[in-house]
């Protein structure tokens, strides 16, 4: 499975955002440190700016540059033009979205695919087909595509309806009708606050391509977040990124864009990985997995014991014995009134503390 991370294309989309060219390279600069495969960086045919950055980008990543195109000539040929190993073009495929974007069959839309991939391929890219709205269409409307193209195909559930059992369920009748689920990618949206989770539960059946953003970026609630999908996935299998790398990369690309995430955000928020519980501090001064359930700094994060008001007599005792001082009754209730007065205190500044305490 590859995860593609599309940050630049979908935070691009978000409401009174206008990051600057430079603003997008140091972000898929960042990004590349990642070792991800695919980075999609934007949507030519909207003009010098998404042109401009993919073909920077195209010229100096490692991963393969996609940008996406609608089923037209003009959006092909802009496409081409940035330079974009990829280019992904889009078309709708329930009812409603033919019937309200595009106005036109099914069948039509498929013939405009054809002729855009064709196109693609003679301008010497390499095509990809996203079906826009697929998880609101029919499964039995959607497996013929895999007939007809050869191209990887993404299932976009680009309202973010769906719900894991819904996701499974829908990619296994896919498998009934005969679709391979190794040529599937799926593209989720947040609406639900479901996107992370359908997008593992698309990873375990074997799909072939998740889509992912920093922070979940994208248009309305955004996409899966791509902090979480990797740290998720590495607890039982591979998800190809360079692991240590995440939470720094996942940082600088935030600051590039000038974009902020709450402090107790899944996996990147500077809060999620501190701890002052007594119990808990008391417990992970023995053992830091008794209360976290990866060890941050796999993922270049840090781990925080604080020690304060919330300190109990373990950790106190803790405290005490490893600045080598004896941790006699007087001592250990004169060290917790000092960390109530000063706290909360990081693990040094506490060990200082017990140092000095009377
Ligand atoms: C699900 C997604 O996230 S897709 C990405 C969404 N991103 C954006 O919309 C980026 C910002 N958009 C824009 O800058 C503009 O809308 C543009 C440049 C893309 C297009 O602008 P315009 O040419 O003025 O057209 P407009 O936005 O009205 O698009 C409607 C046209 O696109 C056609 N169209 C829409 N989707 C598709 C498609 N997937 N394949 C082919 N044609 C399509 C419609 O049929 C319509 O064609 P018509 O003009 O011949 O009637
Ligand atoms: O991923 C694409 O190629 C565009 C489609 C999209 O973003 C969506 O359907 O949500």
């Amino acid at each position: 499975m590859s995860l593609c991370d599309v940050t630049l294309r979908e935070a691009g989309q978000m409401p009174g955002r206008a990051y600057t060219i430079e603003q997008k390279i140091a972000a898929g600069t960042a990004l590349d440190r990642l070792g991800l495969p695919l980075i999609q960086t934007g949507f030519p045919i909207t003009g010098e700016h998404d042109t401009v950055v993919t073909r920077r980008l195209a010229d100096t990543l490692e991963a393969e540059v996609v940008a996406i195109a609608r089923a037209r000539e003009d959006d092909i040929a802009a496409a081409l033009e940035s330079g974009a190993d990829i280019i992904e073009v889009f078309i709708p495929i329930s009812d409603r979205q033919l019937e309200a974007v595009i106005d036109d069959s099914r069948e039509s839309a498929f013939d405009a695919a054809h002729e855009a991939i064709d196109s693609v391929r003679d301008g010497g890219a390499k095509a990809h087909l996203t079906l826009m709205d697929a998880f609101r269409t029919d499964a039995a409307s959607v497996a013929p595509a895999f007939e007809q193209f050869d191209a990887p195909i993404t299932l976009a559930d680009t309202v973010g309806a769906r719900t894991p059992p819904f996701v499974a369920g829908y990619l296994r009748t896919l498998a009934e009708l005969g679709v391979s689920i190794n040529r599937v990618g799926v593209h989720f949206h947040d609406d639900l606050g479901l996107a992370t989770a359908n997008a593992l539960v698309s990873s375990q059946l074997g799909v072939d391509r998740v889509d992912v953003s920093v922070a979940s970026l994208g248009e309305r609630a955004g996409n899966p977040a791509l902090e979480e999908c990797v740290v998720a996935i590495e607890q039982d299998g591979d998800s190809g990124v360079v692991l240590d790398e995440l939470v720094p990369v996942c940082r600088a690309v935030l600051d590039s864009l000038d974009e902020t995430v709450d402090p107790r955000k899944a996996i990147i928020g500077e809060a999620v990985t501190a701890h002052e519980s007594g119990l808990h501090t008391a417990a992970m001064l023995e053992d830091p997995a008794t209360f976290e359930p990866y060890d941050p700094e796999m993922f270049g994060g840090t781990r925080q014991l604080l020690f304060g008001a919330r300190t109990g007599q373990s950790a106190a005792r803790e405290l005490l014995e490893r600045a080598e001082r004896e941790p006699t009754d007087e001592r250990i209730e004169n060290l917790l009134e000092r960390l109530v007065d000063d706290g909360p205190l990081e693990l040094d500044a506490a060990l200082e503390m017990a140092e000095r305490v009377q």
